[in-house]
């Protein structure tokens, strides 16, 4: 599947895991990585494309500056971490893009934002205002308010919560960085048989089934929830990418068109109502 076309993309909404700006080793944040990711996504701003960051992390950064050593179980202190963390990230945001002269914009969303219609038409306006004045929006949950993304994992996830935001605001590219290189038939980490997938047409139920393996000590939905964003996205005409983190230089190579990580093609389904999506049952709580 030549991948050319990719260069004519216009919006961009890039995910970055809490495993790709952390130091697996500490947890604590991953500079150089967070630098070269801001460098990047101003750099294809300048090209002349919108883009979109939704970041994870809040919890992770927290817990670390609380000293915690284990992953949070409890919602209330995942929720107290996240309230440190997030603040502790969009700082250091701030401070890299101040060094190309940008002003990064935070959003936090929860389910309520978008299924109500007041909100939800709210934060269109604000992410359509934001790209027009060339701001790149920082999007996360507001997980301090809310326990979708903590209890059920089902918004939940800002890898569904990315795939969202990419059909709200129409975009056409999503790449979610990982701390994997893309699909494998099955979670390699594990099953060293697992065979790497490199392009997607259309997302059956077998597909489905290779994303059930386990979630890294960091991350939070695995597989499944990137193959959940993957049909949203697909779904609402955006073209979708999972790539390895590990070199965030790639975001740029991949919208050059070079065929690194697993694509899954758009196909936009004109019966495809964001909406009708977030009323499915999951979402009506
Ligand atoms: N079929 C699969 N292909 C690739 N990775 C898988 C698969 N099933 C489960 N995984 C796991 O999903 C992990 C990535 O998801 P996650 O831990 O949530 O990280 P992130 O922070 O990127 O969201 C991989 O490290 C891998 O162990
Ligand atoms: N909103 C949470 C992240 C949840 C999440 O999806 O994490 P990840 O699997 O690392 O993308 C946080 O900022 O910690």
């Amino acid at each position: 599947m030549d991948r050319a076309y990719l260069k004519d993309k216009k919006r961009v909404v890039v995910k970055i895991g809490s495993s790709t700006i952390t130091h697996a080793s500490t947890g604590n944040l991953n500079l150089l990585k967070m630098e070269k990711l801001v460098r990047v996504l101003i750099d294809l701003r300048n090209q002349g494309k919108e883009v979109v960051l939704v970041s994870s992390g809040a919890i992770a950064v927290g817990r670390t500056a609380m000293g915690l050593k284990e992953k949070p179980r409890q919602t209330a202190l995942k929720q107290a971490c996240a309230a440190v963390g997030q603040a502790k990230l969009m700082m250091v945001y701030q401070k890299l893009f101040a060094e190309y002269n940008q002003v990064p914009a935070q959003i936090l969303m929860t389910k309520y934002t978008m299924i109500n219609d007041v909100s939800r038409d709210n934060a269109q306006n604000t992410f359509r205002e934001l790209l027009n004045m060339g701001v790149i929006p920082i999007v996360n949950e507001n997980d301090t308010v809310s326990t979708d993304e903590l209890e059920f994992g089902d918004f939940g996830d800002n890898d569904t919560l990315s795939a969202i935001v990419a059909a709200l605001i129409n975009a056409d590219m999503l790449i979610l960085m990982s701390d994997i290189d893309g699909l494998y038939s099955d979670d390699p980490h594990n099953n060293p048989d697992a065979v790497y997938i490199d392009y997607v047409e259309t997302i059956t139920e077998e597909l489905e089934e290779m994303g059930k393996g386990a979630v890294t000590s960091v991350g939070t939905g695995g597989m499944a929830t990137k193959i959940a964003a993957a049909k949203i996205a697909t779904d609402s005409g955006a073209d979708m990418v999972i790539a390895n983190g590990e070199d965030i230089n790639i975001i740029s190579s991949i919208m050059e068109g070079q065929k690194i990580g697993t694509l899954f093609k758009a196909h936009k389904d004109d019966n495809f109502k964001l909406m009708d999506y977030l009323q499915t049952k999951q979402y009506k709580k």
